[in-house]
């Protein structure tokens, strides 16, 4: 088992070269938020865009189109009844299911246009409807990010069983091809090419609606911008928590969208870490 660290999340986010655009940091298309939880799309994109992530899409129900606007100008905005298909095809990131509910032909029009090239963060509602319509996952690089009964109904490991590690592996095999699994709880973990990396920041101050969706909008922003995959993923979760637990120095309750106002700051602060200061020449396995 590793730790994840500031370490690896510093060895992650480097100092932007000057001679790029938006083009350079990816495209993200997030879906979700269906007429009722259009807030979860809006902090997907919200942590993306803050993430520094190039050009931000939000595929949702037309009717959120007016609060993302007016929340996120440097959103785009589609209705993801209309040529969903075409969207996916110009995304590097696809983001799907927070806020999505029960909008399952949304989801397998997604699964089906999704490339072996793209990467598919496939998390909240669209987890439970994978489990509950018995869908494959997609042929891409594949990220799941579920809370502990979302993987209990995909994964089929009773929440009570989680806590052993052989338990999640073995359910992780059994998916093709294999996924990234962020395994999130009081003590997230993250699944990664026959490593387990634990998370020992961050605390119950985390614990409200939209918590996830913001993680998952920053691991969007994240491996658009930053590769390989797997240390973007294990840079981005790091980063979440790390932030709330600054921030709950001063605050009872971490919010998503104080923790997204936060990530730039964040993040310039890891880009312009001396070596010496993340010990990156220091070992942390366990
Ligand atoms: N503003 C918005 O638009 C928001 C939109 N959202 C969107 O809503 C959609 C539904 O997501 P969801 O997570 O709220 O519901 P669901 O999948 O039914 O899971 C809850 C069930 O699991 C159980 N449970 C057990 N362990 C758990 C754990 N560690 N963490 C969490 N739950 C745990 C829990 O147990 P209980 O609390 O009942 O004891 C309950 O029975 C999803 O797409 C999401 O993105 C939200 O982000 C909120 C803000
Ligand atoms: N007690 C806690 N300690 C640390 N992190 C927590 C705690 N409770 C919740 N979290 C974090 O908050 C997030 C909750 O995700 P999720 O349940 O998907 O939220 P939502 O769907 O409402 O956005 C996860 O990243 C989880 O690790
Ligand atoms: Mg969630």
């Amino acid at each position: 088992m590793i730790q994840l660290s500031q370490k690896i999340a510093a060895n992650v986010i480097q100092p932007r070269k000057s001679q790029s655009y938006k083009g350079t940091y990816g495209r993200v298309l997030i879906i979700g938020g269906n007429a009722n939880l259009g807030g979860a799309v809006i902090m997907n994109a919200q942590a993306a865009v803050q993430s520094g992530a190039g050009l931000v899409t939000v595929a949702t129900d037309f009717s959120n189109k007016t609060a993302i606007h007016a929340r996120l100008p440097e959103a785009m905005v589609v209705d993801y009844h209309d040529h969903l298909a075409d969207y996916i095809q110009k995304a590097d990131v696809v983001l799907i299911g927070s806020g999505l509910g029960e909008e399952v032909d949304i989801l397998k029009t997604c699964l089906k246009a999704v490339q072996e090239n793209q990467i598919v963060i496939i998390d909240g509602s669209a987890i439970t409807m994978m489990a509950e319509h018995n869908l494959d996952l997609p042929k891409a690089q594949v990220v799941l990010t579920p809370h502990q009964m979302e993987w209990q109904r995909l994964g089929e490991v009773a929440i009570a069983d989680q806590s052993r590690e052989d338990n999640n592996w073995e359910a992780l095999v059994s998916f093709h091809p294999e996924p990234i699994l962020v395994l999130k709880s009081n003590a997230t973990q993250v699944y990664l090419e026959h490593e387990l990396y634990q998370l020992s920041v961050g605390g119950p101050y985390q614990a409200t609606g939209g918590m996830g969706d913001t993680l998952a909008g920053m691991i969007a922003g994240f491996t658009a911008q930053f590769h390989p995959l797997g240390p973007a993923v294990l840079s981005a979760v790091y980063c979440h928590s790390a932030i709330a637990a600054e921030l709950s120095k001063s605050a009872y309750v971490t919010l998503p969208s104080k923790i997204a106002e936060a990530i730039p700051a964040y993040m310039n602060k890891l880009a312009d870490m001396p070596l010496s200061a993340t010990g990156l020449d220091e070992e942390q396995e366990e």
